[in-house]
């Protein structure tokens, strides 16, 4: 457990963020179905892109992916289109998080799979091929998870008659689906995406060396630490505005929530708008999921009120999210309220209440998941903090307790 402290009040410096573990894990892929090997440059030290790369360079026969998510989803796809038999398992919590929608649709291509333990989740056994793609035609829900969609999307060129997706359904986490394209077209490779069609021809990816861009996930925690600091002159390396990653909306959204963004040759310069706050901050984050445990904290904190859609997904991530955001903002005196579904169906979630710092330091608990540890850091500015097990930071940012010291948090 750490206990966490930041003494003063303003926020200044300078951090030099690690490359996006989505970017990385969809080069990773490609790489490993290129057949011709690339230089990738600022590869993400996060574990999760470790983990893929091991897995992709071991010919053991049963392979852990650990709590990592697009590492299981995108070697399952992976490993359908290889000979042998290996076994595709991961933690306890990996075995909770569904798999049957992409198992569906790439045992309809011809994938030999079978479920080890429960039917429709992991661990699976991957077995060689059965005339995999001769047919080519797949349809897919799109409204669980768009990881299955992106495993999918990158071992279509690599099939004897290409891909042709129809997602059904609404499409959750969509920037991620073209983040997959746009680098699959970086590659070489041409798509077609028309409606509800994705349709992927057989063709080569084309070797190229390439450079993965900072991760605007991570950069959302210095935002939140920027909306409760009182003056505010940070730089963050590595960030571009013009991003494949879909978290770059973080700009946006923080201008309402009082942090101003500068783009400049390094990346992002963030100093305070000096604007008044909204009474209630209504947002829709279904194509940007991973800020929503961010944004949920930085509402608490500035005691703005949080109404928030698109949070389905949040569920069955690392951990149930929005439960997890309820136990803990509870221990600030903060509410997570589930509102009665609007008359079009959406869901929506109400963040409610000012974040009061007890005297005796409250201690947040993480749940196996790396963002409630960072979204909840920041909090740290309104008085001392503990958050247990400090470590699962390892899955996306390793580095965050020691850049968080650099910027003067005390952590012990
Ligand atoms: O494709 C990706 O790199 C990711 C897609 C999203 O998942 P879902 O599509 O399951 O929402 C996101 O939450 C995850 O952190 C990374
Ligand atoms: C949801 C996440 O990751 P994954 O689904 O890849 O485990 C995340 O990093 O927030």
């Amino acid at each position: 457990m750490y206990s966490i402290r930041k003494t003063n009040a303003t926020l200044s410096g300078e951090i030099t963020l690690a490359g996006s573990k989505s970017i990385s894990n969809r080069t990773l892929i490609i790489r490993a179905l290129c057949g011709e090997s690339f230089p990738i440059t600022h590869l993400a030290n996060a574990k999760d892109t470790d983990l893929l790369q091991g897995l992709l360079s071991s010919n053991a026969i049963v392979r852990d992916a650990g709590a990592a998510g697009t590492t299981f989803r995108f070697m399952t796809a992976y490993l359908s289109t290889q000979e042998g038999i290996q076994v595709l398992t991961g933690t306890e919590r990996m075995k909770q998080r569904p798999i049957g929608v992409l198992v569906d649709a790439l045992r309809s291509l011809g994938a030999n799979i079978e479920y080890l333990e429960e039917e429709g989740y992991p661990p699976l056994q991957i077995g060689p091929p059965n005339a995999f793609g001769r047919n080519n035609k797949v349809q897919i829900s799109a409204n669980t998870s768009s990881q299955y969609i992106s495993a999918l999307l990158m071992i279509a060129p690599t099939l004897p008659n290409g891909l042709v997706l129809e997602l059904l359904g609404k499409i959750v986490s969509r920037p991620y689906i073209e983040m997959t394209l746009a680098q699959m077209a970086y590659f070489g490779v041409k798509h077609e995406w028309k409606g509800q069609f994705i349709r992927i021809e057989p063709q080569d990816y084309q070797a190229r060396p390439f450079v993965v861009e900072a991760d605007w996930s991570a950069a959302s925690y210095y935002y939140a630490m920027a909306a409760f600091a009182t003056e505010v002159d940070l730089q963050l390396n590595g960030l571009f505005e013009d991003s494949l990653q879909g978290d770059a909306v973080l700009t946006e959204i923080m201008t309402h929530l009082g942090v101003k963004t500068t783009f400049n040759t390094q990346g992002v310069h963030l100093s305070k708008t000096g604007l008044s706050l909204p009474a209630v901050f209504e947002y829709d984050f279904l194509r940007c999921p991973d800020l929503a445990q961010t944004i949920a904290v930085v509402c608490a904190g500035l005691g703005v009120t949080g109404r928030f859609t698109g949070l389905e997904t949040l569920r069955i991530k690392e951990t149930d999210r929005i439960a997890a955001l309820d136990q803990e903002l509870a221990k600030v005196g903060v509410k997570v309220i589930e509102e009665k579904l609007s008359a079009d169906g959406k869901a929506f979630f109400r963040i409610e209440g000012k974040a009061v710092v007890p005297a005796k330091a409250p201690e947040f608990a993480t749940y196996e998941d790396h963002r409630m540890a960072m979204a909840f850091a920041p909090l740290a500015f309104f008085g001392e903090i503990k958050i247990h097990e400090p470590e699962v930071v390892v899955k996306s940012y390793p580095d965050f307790w020691r850049d968080l010291r650099t910027v003067g948090f005390e952590i012990a």
